[in-house]
């Protein structure tokens, strides 16, 4: 993937070959500049990469016209950014947003079942803002559970969020991995880290390894 700056062409990710299974969580780490979160862009169609391809249940995402790949973005795919605010709708209430979220895949949600199994009972009236970070972050993969999303991809997730409440967007990143989403993550967090059931390891745009994980989470050393 590269991009055009008045310093010239900078490759944000190159030559990665990565499948990501139907099922469980995907980290991709690395330090800072390493192309995570370009990565995550192009694994979730916003952008199409230079070179290469990108397929989804074995159809190669570039032969899709720009109508489609919304399309299946749309019905697919959930993307939850870093700052909690940016993904819920701020002028609807917590319950709303749910309902905004399933509506806009033409999908049927119950908000009160969906809050219930994040820990997030009895806010539906709620005001979004009246959500701490955390829970702001939890409704967002709420949003994505009403949507529908068989793969969720989720920028940083717990970067700007205290220790307490990243600790329970963990325990929804293992409760919807359990239910059977796919999680793609870009992070830097050790914890996250351990969560993962396979990390890709990142450097300067490139994938230096993959950290299959098939027991029962333990630590493991960065390559
Ligand atoms: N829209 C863009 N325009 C120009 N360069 C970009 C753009 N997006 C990413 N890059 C470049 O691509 C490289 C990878 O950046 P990326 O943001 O994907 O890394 P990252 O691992 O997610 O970093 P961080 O952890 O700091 O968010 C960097 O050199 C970055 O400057």
């Amino acid at each position: 993937m590269d991009y055009t700056t008045p310093a010239g062409t900078v490759t944000g990710v190159d030559g990665i070959e990565l499948t990501v299974p139907a099922h469980g969580v995907t980290v991709l780490a690395g330090p800072s500049g390493s192309g995570k979160s370009t990565l995550l862009r192009v694994l979730g169609l916003f952008e199409r990469p230079t070179r290469g391809a990108v397929s989804f249940r074995g159809t190669d995402t570039g032969t899709l016209g720009h109508r489609a790949r919304r399309a299946l973005r749309r019905d697919h795919l959930g993307l939850v950014f870093q700052n909690p605010p940016e993904n819920l709708i701020d002028h609807l209430g917590v319950g709303k947003n749910l309902l905004a979220a399933a509506q806009s895949t033409g999908n049927q949600a119950d908000p009160e079942a969906i809050l219930d199994r994040l820990g997030l009972g009895g806010t539906a009236d709620w005001r979004v803002t009246a959500l701490s970070g955390g829970q702001q972050q939890r409704l967002a993969f709420g949003c994505a559970l009403a949507r529908g999303s068989a793969v969720i991809l989720a920028d940083e997730p717990t970067s700007q969020l205290d220790e307490a409440s990243a600790d329970l967007v963990l325990d929804t990143l293992r409760l919807l991995a359990g239910e059977g989403h796919a999680i793609v993550v870009a992070s830097h967090d050790d914890r996250l880290i351990r969560l993962g059931d396979r990390v890709a390891w990142m450097h300067d745009g490139r994938l230096t390894a993959l950290d299959e994980h098939t027991g029962p989470h333990t630590e493991r050393a960065k390559p």
